[in-house]
């Protein structure tokens, strides 16, 4: 293999033991949160381009703007997902490529598309009220990153699956959970280690999304849906197939709604939960956020749902959430495969090696972020001054995020909602956190919670009797 490579001029680092390479070194990093320090000790050690070993596989790890450009745009770089997700989530928009990728892509921004958002932000306000009320309603105490899971689980899933939503988030909410945690595991498919798990978790949501999805087959067949009826997701994809606009199969879509559930609602409730937790230590923001908000709400009539055009108005909230998206992107980086020998920088990428470029690097750089650590929404008053390829939280070119519109309406219907009816406190000062892959809080993020506006007495009534069971 040295002789084979001798003729590349690679790019200087080095592979480490055979097969194993950094691998143990970098997810004992990202277990501990020190990922960040372990790539700057490798770019001060071999630059902005260096190779390195990770999951069996020769990678050349990338920072900085001119790498995001070259990974986002480059059409000889192809997506990469680890084999475990592969094996978890199938044939899903996550893992495929060539025209499959192409049809299901156009479908999804279809469905993803900014009218279409206008008319589910009514689903997502009752949903995120109906969750608020259920679960943060009777507690003093709320762990922050599974309420916001089971929050935008729920949103997610509302608008996928429509009227059966309720059922499937009963059922298979904790295999969503499990399906999630196995995506960066070690894949060998033995009973009780994590891809185990989450195998036996993807087996029970495939089949459940299979009987719901030929039930809803039937009636598109029936000709009782038409797209302009404004359908549930997997109807609207039966529709388009029962039309001829794509040719995925039933399966196929399964596997779909799988991933864009599992890319939905980890990534957004990372967002809330960490937004939460920046707004505890910076009081100036959460009050003008507050302000924003509180002015909102106070021209909505009892009852009213959020609309597009109050979200438009969340000018503030959502340039505070875009600086949590600065400083704890939810992906962090991203992977792709060199389908044949390429150059970067006057160095050899070889046909098969992987590329990864670390987004999170670049986000905290103060070559483009004046004093970076620093939480300022305000950065973002002027969007043209960041330069570009610098902030890339959806990532970018034709891989970019198909949801981005989705998630930021969403975010700010959460935050309306959890500004305006309560304040938090930090349980711990001090809690820790890991990368699984996402960045999360070992504890879950306890907070105290104290009401701005008490709930209606029915309200309050009904989770009590929901939670005494
Ligand atoms: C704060 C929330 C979110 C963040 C930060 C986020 C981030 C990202 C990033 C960085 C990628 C590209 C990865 C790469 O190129 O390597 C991506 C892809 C994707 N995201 Fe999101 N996402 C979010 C919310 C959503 C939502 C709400 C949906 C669906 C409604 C969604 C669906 C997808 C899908 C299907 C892909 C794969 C697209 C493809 O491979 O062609 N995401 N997301």
């Amino acid at each position: 293999k040295h002789r084979f490579y001798s003729i590349y001029n690679l790019p200087p680092g080095d592979l480490g033991i055979p097969v194993i390479g950094q691998t143990f070194s970098l997810l004992h990093s990202l277990r501990r949160n020190t990922d960040d320090q372990w790539f700057r000790t490798r770019i001060k050690k071999y630059g902005l381009v260096s190779k390195m070993s990770v999951l069996g596989s020769p990678t050349v790890l990338l920072a900085g703007p001119a790498a995001n450009h070259f990974i986002f745009t480059n059409d000889s770089l192809a997506l990469t997902q680890t084999r475990a997700l592969r094996s978890l989530l199938g044939r899903s928009i996550l893992t495929m490529n060539g025209d499959d990728l192409k049809q299901m892509r156009s479908a999804l921004q279809g469905y993803l598309r900014p009218e279409m958002v206008r008319r589910y932000v009514g689903k997502m306000d009752e949903e995120v009220r109906r969750q608020i009320k259920l679960n943060w309603v009777v507690c003093e105490t709320v762990s922050v990153l599974p309420m916001a899971r089971r929050l935008t689980l729920a949103v997610i899933c509302s608008v996928v699956f429509g009227q059966e939503a309720g059922t499937i988030i009963e059922a298979l909410a904790a295999d969503f959970q499990l399906l999630g945690d196995a995506i960066l595991s070690f894949p060998v498919n033995i009973p009780f280690t994590r891809f185990g798990r989450g195998m036996r978790s993807s087996a029970k949501i495939r089949k459940a999304i299979k009987r719901i999805a030929q039930e809803k087959d039937e009636l598109v067949l029936q000709e009782r849906h038409d797209v302009a009826s404004f359908p549930d997701f997997i109807t609207y994809m039966l529709i388009l197939r029962s039309q001829g606009a794509h040719s995925l199969t039933l399966e196929d879509i399964v596997d779909n709604v799988m991933g864009i559930i599992i890319g939905a609602h980890g990534t957004t409730s990372t967002l809330i939960t960490f937004m939460i937790r920046h707004l505890t230590n910076e009081p100036d923001v959460l009050a003008k956020i507050t302000e924003e908000q509180d002015e909102i709400a106070d021209n909505k009539g009892t009852g009213d749902v959020l609309t597009l055009e109050d979200v438009s108005r969340m000018k503030y909230t959502w340039k505070a959430a875009m600086e949590t998206l600065r400083i704890v992107p939810p992906v962090f980086g991203s992977f792709r495969t060199a389908a044949k020998d390429i150059k970067y920088q006057g160095y050899d990428i070889p046909k098969g090696w992987k590329v990864f470029a670390a987004q999170s690097i670049t986000h905290l750089d103060s070559r483009f972020f004046n004093d970076p650590t620093k939480f300022d929404p305000t950065r973002f008053d002027n969007r043209s001054s960041i330069p570009p390829y610098s902030f890339l939280p959806f990532g970018g070119g034709p891989r970019m995020c198909p949801g981005t519109e989705f998630a930021r309406v969403e975010t700010m219907v959460a935050m309306h909602y959890l500004v305006t009816q309560f304040r938090w406190k930090l349980c711990f000062k001090e809690e820790t956190y890991k990368k699984d892959p996402k960045l999360t809080p070992v504890f879950g993020l306890p907070v105290e919670l104290e009401w701005r506006r008490p709930p209606s007495a029915a309200d309050a009534w009904n989770a009590l009797y929901i939670h005494s069971g």
